[in-house]
């Protein structure tokens, strides 16, 4: 049957990018994006903001909800030393394997947990199931509608402290309104918004930087 769009960005890194090499990892796929097909990859330009975010905060451990291709989880983990744990949350299983394949591709298969499965679910079991304590930063990229439903799960299965950064993707296009009017007003979070640009595009969008009070 024919590829899917994930394979061919797939095939794509494999015939064009180093192996073990996460920049170039990054570059084809951004390549990808800007020139051959769309895709909903945090990008090369929020990326930039993403980097910045990732190197103030320096976390130990981390969650990112909404794996996709595995791009922002290279573009993170790029910048982690090797005693970071990083935990990344998929549901969609066909995106799930392509992320194993474009993260082994870049040879940081030992330095990310792969999780396929609902958000929801596994919130709950992380501190258990995945010897975690709490997180010292989240990036919440997954679905707009569910943005509020998991960092309140968050919340309530303690897995944030004081000072947690928490960075969400997709604050304008297509937007998470409830979502960004929970962190700025629910009195629990210092939350900063920070303009950028769409994937491959030149239209707006936007990543919320939420810092939790504890
Ligand atoms: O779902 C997303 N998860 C994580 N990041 C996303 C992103 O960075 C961009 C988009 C997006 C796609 C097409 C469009 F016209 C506008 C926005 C989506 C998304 C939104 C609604 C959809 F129906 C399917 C995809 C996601
Ligand atoms: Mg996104």
């Amino acid at each position: 049957s024919a590829m899917s769009k994930e394979q061919r960005v797939l095939r794509y890194v494999q015939q064009n990018a180093s192996r073990g090499d996460p920049d170039s990892v990054l570059a084809a796929v951004d390549k990808f994006g800007w020139e051959t097909e769309w895709a909903m990859n945090v990008g090369d330009v929020k990326g930039l903001i993403l980097d910045r975010f990732v190197k103030e905060t320096a976390p130990q451990t981390m969650l990112e909800l909404g794996t996709y291709m595995g791009y922002s989880a290279i573009r993170v983990v790029r910048l982690l030393p090797e005693t970071a744990k990083f935990l990344t949350v998929e549901f969609n299983p066909e995106n799930a394997a392509i992320a194993n394949e474009m993260i082994a591709f870049a040879g940081l298969q030992n330095r990310i947990i792969q999780i396929t499965s609902d958000s929801a679910d596994v919130i709950p079991q992380l501190k258990k199931k995945y010897d975690v304590d709490t997180f010292d930063m989240v990036f919440i990229d997954h679905w707009k509608d569910v943005y509020v439903r998991d960092i309140k799960l968050l919340e309530t299965n303690n897995l944030l402290r004081k000072g947690t950064v928490v960075v969400a993707d997709n604050i304008i296009n297509p937007g998470a309104p409830e979502y960004a009017d929970y962190v700025r007003t629910c009195g629990k979070y210092d939350s900063t918004f920070h303009e950028s640009n769409f994937e491959y595009s030149d239209d707006i969008d936007g990543l919320e930087k939420s810092v939790y009070r504890g």
